[in-house]
């Protein structure tokens, strides 16, 4: 019998040459995801950091693994400290790491090797810039990013800050993985439209997943 409200089956949609949206790959795991989301958030909270520029990022951000992204007035680095706690971030969670593996694995990228794991919040209105993923040490292994509640626009562009970007929605469950000859791609988020979304609340979160050193 057809089961209306059975879960989708995960489909894929290549970006471009090593970039590829893994549609509702993590689903099944969602819920489990979160959960650890709120642990981690309860250890190391959620920060909007200042950049190097003095702006206020909208994002919100926190970190676990052995190494977190952070930024302040010196610059953009890979910590293995929380600046604003001053204490090592949570490890990552045995899921979160099975789940960036073997993602990269189905995208082309065999052995990953996670070191990082970047935890965006937006909430409405909320963005990130276009940007390059760019102070990981080994440029070789992809990055790998969880989308989990309300959905947003991920822009995807070129090498240069100004080429022509593709818009695609991301919505609770996908997943994005670009290395090789798209490592370096500029991309971005726009501006998060307000909603309720029933796992998330009010909040997208992001899981990034890197090798940063
Ligand atoms: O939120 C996203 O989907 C993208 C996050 C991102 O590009 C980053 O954290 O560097
Ligand atoms: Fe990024």
């Amino acid at each position: 019998m057809l089961d209306l409200f059975a879960e989708e089956e995960p489909w894929s949609e290549p970006l471009a040459d090593g970039a590829v949206i893994l549609r509702r790959r993590a689903l099944s795991d969602a819920d489990a995801l979160l959960e650890q989301v709120a642990k981690i958030a309860a250890q190391n909270p959620f920060h909007h950091r200042i950049t190097p520029g003095g702006h206020r990022m909208s994002v919100a951000m926190t970190n676990c693994g052995d190494l977190g992204w952070t930024t302040d007035s010196r610059g953009y680095q890979y910590s293995e400290q929380d600046n604003a706690g001053g204490t090592r971030w949570p490890p990552m969670p045995t899921l979160f790491r099975q789940l960036a593996v073997s993602c990269a694995a189905e995208a082309g990228f065999a052995n990953f090797n996670p070191d990082a794991c970047l935890l965006n919040r937006y909430e409405p209105g909320a963005k990130l810039t276009l940007h390059q993923d760019k102070d990981e040490r080994d440029l070789r292994q992809p990055i790998v990013s969880v989308s989990l509640g309300l959905p947003a626009v991920f822009q995807f562009g070129g090498f240069e800050r100004s080429d022509a970007t593709t818009r695609v929605l991301l919505e609770h469950g996908d997943v994005v993985v670009w290395g090789g000859p798209s490592r370096l791609r500029y991309h971005g988020i726009l501006p998060l439209k307000p909603g309720i979304h029933p796992q998330a609340g009010a909040f997208r979160f992001n899981l990034t997943f890197r090798r940063a050193h």
